[in-house]
């Protein structure tokens, strides 16, 4: 279980690499994600979806007006025992709520379409450019934001939803506030049929406002509702962007305890393990209970708001009725109209807990973007076929640094002709994988030159093979596809390297990362190299696991079939070092290089 990270640390994950997240850069940066949507290949579906949106929430504005005129009508019916029009009236509340209903189905079936198509889209360009440049390694090695991957596959989901199952995407906010405030306009014209002229005393004076008292009333009444819910809202947009970092990184402890499963069962260390899930959900739990406080003061004060609003227009109109000056059905139409101008002025009050989410959302997805778009400068020049003839590696003036920028180890001038095998040693924790990682082109921390041979002809076996989810033929043929080869010649490898019980299970598609011994997934990556035969060789430990008939059956299996194959490997069994023909010994932070004399060997 990984400890949780200390609090500042949790914010700058959290904000990735530019903590304060100003809100016109944020705004500006969902507008760039939706633009590219309605620009790329898919504009046609893009643009038609959201013009039958548009064109449904037309019907639905439709549908409210029609449902204010026959309030007035229905109330004014009742009012004078006009029981001929019950019928009729009755009729055409059907009709309307068909309309209403029917907008609603059209509302959701357009909106989920879109969301789908948006967020395959948007999803294909994450995910090419996180692997682009290997920046999900990069992120992860300097640790920039936390659980990109939740921010992949969640928080494009929320991006880009249409309908109100995972909060709303910008771009149905921004069409609701704009077609809220086409309903303000609708309904203020009802309200000024039954609005008095209002004016304001000023020096003496009064000035007369155009429009009515009730659409100044509400005007009033939305601006100071919106001023108090938005300052009751703040902490929740906080806690909010919180509540997915805690859960996800939660998610991401529980997982780590089941790939590691077997260790912690051996050491029986539950408990801790526990412990630490325990901690990681207490931060859920407190995060939880402010959550909770934001999220009450601000329902409390949308409660407010909404039930007043309903009743704030019965003062204003009832006296007008008493008086005789507007009838009963207008006083209800009237109520309704108030409701409907003031509900659509405040879009924002209502949405708000949407919006808060949805701000979180952005604030989170900038941050990935951000880390993905970040461009560290490169210290340590890597040129990948920039070897001459007859040269596997090249390395000058090599300075390896940690990623803070502390020095690591130093390798002045080192090459690795073709058909030369080297035995990297020292001791642990000096850099001797970090130096790989820099002859592959992985580490850019330190200073210096490393050219390779052509990253196609080299392979890099790392010490915990990578066995991708599948079938047994695809983790031995990875990274080609398990089609490029048949099955005769994985079976024959498979019982080469000691795995002909396995061959049965070939095609099934199992967990091999966690069914295998560490000592098979070994023997699984002398498959791989014997299979894709790389004329560069790079080894970390990769007989590590194995005994030591094995191991040294690793190195002869691979030196009997690429007689001529450049190597170079990291083993700490001084034995090992015998199936070398040079040693790069690692001390003290320098470099020694010699060859391995035959005495040695
Ligand atoms: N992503 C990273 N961020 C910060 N430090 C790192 C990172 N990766 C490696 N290091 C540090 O670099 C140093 C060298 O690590 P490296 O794995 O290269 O050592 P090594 O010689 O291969 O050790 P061993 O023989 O134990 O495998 C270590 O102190 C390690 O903590």
């Amino acid at each position: 279980m990984m400890p949780p990270p200390a609090h500042a640390e949790e914010t700058r994950r959290e904000a990735g690499l530019q903590p304060v997240q100003p809100a016109g850069a944020r705004w500006a940066h969902a507008w760039r994600l939706c633009t590219r949507y309605f620009v790329s290949q898919d504009w046609k579906w893009a643009w038609f979806l959201v013009a039958c949106y548009c064109a449904v929430e037309v019907g639905t504005t439709y549908a409210f007006l029609l449902s204010n005129t026959w309030q007035r009508d229905f109330y004014d019916a009742i009012e004078r025992r006009q029981g001929a029009q019950f019928v009729s009236l009755v009729v055409m509340f059907m009709m309307i709520a068909g309309l209403a209903i029917g907008t609603q189905f059209l509302h959701n079936i357009v909106g989920w379409t879109l969301s789908i198509r948006w967020r395959h889209w948007l999803n294909d360009w994450y995910l090419g450019r996180w692997f682009a440049r290997d920046r999900f390694y990069e992120i992860e090695r300097l640790r920039m934001i936390d659980n990109p991957d939740q921010r992949i596959a969640e928080d494009v989901r929320a991006f880009t939803s249409m309908g109100l199952e995972y909060g709303q995407s910008p771009l149905s906010i921004a069409i609701s506030l704009i077609f809220s405030l086409v309903r303000a306009i609708a309904f203020a014209t009802i309200l000024l049929q039954t609005s008095s002229p209002l004016a304001i005393p000023l020096f003496g004076d009064r000035i007369p406002l155009p429009g009515g008292d009730l659409i100044w009333f509400s005007i009033a009444y939305v601006v100071l509702g919106t001023t108090v819910i938005t300052w009751i809202g703040k902490p929740f947009v906080r806690r909010k962007m919180r509540e997915q970092h805690y859960e996800a990184d939660y998610r991401a402890g529980l997982l780590h305890v089941r790939r590691n499963g077997e260790q912690i069962a051996f050491s029986h260390a539950q408990n801790i393990e526990q412990d630490g899930l325990k901690t990681a959900f207490a931060n859920i739990r407190r995060n939880f209970f402010q959550l909770m406080l934001a999220n009450a003061g601000l329902s409390a004060g949308q409660d407010i708001y909404q039930r007043t609003m309903t009743v704030v227009p019965l003062f204003l109109t009832v006296p007008k009725y008493f008086a005789g000056a507007i009838t009963f059905g207008q006083v209800q139409a009237a109520r309704d109209a108030f409701t409907q101008f003031s509900a659509s002025l405040s879009y924002i009050v209502m949405a708000y807990p949407g919006i808060a989410r949805q701000v979180a959302n952005i604030n989170r997805l900038k941050a990935l973007d951000d880390a993905i778009d970040y461009e560290r400068p490169r210290g340590i020049t890597f040129m990948p076929g920039g070897t001459p003839d007859g040269v596997a590696i090249r390395v000058e003036g090599l300075e390896l640094r940690r990623p803070n920028g502390a020095p690591l180890m130093a390798v002045a001038d080192w090459t690795v002709r073709d058909g030369e095998r080297w035995v990297i040693q020292g001791p642990s924790g000096t850099g001797k994988t970090t130096l790989l990682r820099a002859i592959a082109g992985l580490w850019p921390d330190g200073a210096g030159q490393v050219a390779m041979t052509r990253r196609g002809r080299a392979m890099l076996v790392p010490q915990r093979l990578y066995l991708p989810l599948g079938t047994l033929k695809g983790a031995v043929c990875f990274p080609d596809r398990p089609e490029q080869h048949d099955d005769a010649t994985v079976l024959a490898l498979l019982e080469k390297v000691g795995l002909k019980a396995h061959g049965t299970a070939l095609h099934e598609l199992r967990m091999w990362q966690e069914e295998l011994s560490p000592g098979e997934q070994q023997r699984v990556a002398l498959a791989r190299i014997l299979l894709k035969r790389p004329t560069l060789l790079i080894v970390d430990e990769a007989t590590s696991a194995l005994d030591a008939d094995n191991a040294a059956f690793f190195y002869r299996a691979v030196l009997d079939a690429m007689p001529d194959a450049t190597i170079v490997s990291v083993v700490h069994n001084e034995k090992l070092a015998a199936y070398h023909t040079h040693r790069l010994r690692l001390h003290h932070g320098h470099a020694t290089a010699a060859a391995i004399t035959e005495d040695e060997a």
